[in-house]
């Protein structure tokens, strides 16, 4: 391969065609000054197309340099993207990225909510230390991402807390969720330590199309905050997040969802 084409067909055939010609004429031809003249002119042409093809060859590898880096900044820009939106340890979506999903989610239509929290946490890391804790913790994380399917998703919302957010005008769907997590979750000790004990409490809360997130966010905390006081290990409903000081009023877009 010519390196100066790095794989290209050649620029210059038709060009080197002519001067194959002018060079066969020039060693056959008498010796005369238009000779001496034709000699030089392809001396001149040889040195033009050699300057071409080094000018060529250098911006080829200038592009190749660039296409290079542009595969790298696109790797770059996805694996920090993928950073930005996801929790470090458990892969889950981080506590932002939740937030911005759920309200992206509650703008197209109604949605339920599941807090978790691990029980007795701290007691996990004591006990049989931080590395464990971790692996609590992934395992949880797996355990939830595996219940919920797209549009809804599952995120981590710091240290031993977690949600599920998923599209639904029914809590029954929400709390069956809910149910299987639980459940997951106890059963998470067999891959984990021998004797570890797991639970979590959980809070179930929906909320109609438009309604904050935050304030739904509330609810929920509040519900899992009953649950944690009143044994751990169980799960608290919230049939509707709608306090009377929210309760819409006719000029809202939304409409608070009837107890089941
Ligand atoms: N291993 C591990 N531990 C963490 C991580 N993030 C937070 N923690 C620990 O989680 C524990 C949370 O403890 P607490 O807030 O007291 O809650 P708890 O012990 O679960 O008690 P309850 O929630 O009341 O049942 C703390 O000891 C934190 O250090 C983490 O990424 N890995």
């Amino acid at each position: 391969m010519d390196p100066h084409t790095l794989g290209h067909p050649d620029l210059f055939e038709r060009e080197k065609a002519v001067l194959d010609r002018a060079v066969a004429a020039h060693n056959q031809g008498p010796d005369t000054p238009h000779r001496e003249a034709l000699g030089e002119l392809i001396g001149e042409f040889e040195r033009v197309i050699r300057e071409m093809r080094r000018v060529i060859g250098h911006s080829d590898r200038t592009e190749l340099e660039l296409n290079i880096a542009n595969v790298r900044l696109r790797e770059l820009t996805e694996a920090l993207t993928y950073q930005n939106r996801h929790d470090g340890l458990t892969r889950l979506l981080n506590r932002n990225t939740l937030i911005h999903e759920a309200e992206r989610l509650l703008m197209q239509g109604p949605v339920a909510l599941i807090l978790l929290d691990i029980d007795h946490f701290k007691q996990i890391n004591d006990r049989y230390g931080h590395p464990v804790g971790d692996k609590v913790l992934t395992g949880l994380a797996t355990e939830i991402a595996k219940l919920v399917t797209y549009p809804g998703f599952a995120g981590r919302l710091g240290g031993e807390e977690f949600a599920m957010v998923i599209p639904t005008a029914d809590i029954r769907q929400a709390i069956i969720l809910a149910e299987e997590a639980s459940h997951g979750i106890r059963n998470l000790r067999s891959s984990t330590e021998e004797g570890l004990r797991i639970t979590a409490s959980l809070s179930v809360t929906i909320a109609p199309k438009g309604f904050p997130f935050e304030k739904l966010y509330l609810c929920g905390d509040d519900a899992l905050y009953r649950a944690k006081h009143n044994g751990r290990d169980r799960i608290e409903i919230v049939w509707s997040p709608l306090a009377p000081m929210d309760a819409p009023k006719a000029s809202d877009p939304v409409s608070a969802p009837q107890p089941q």
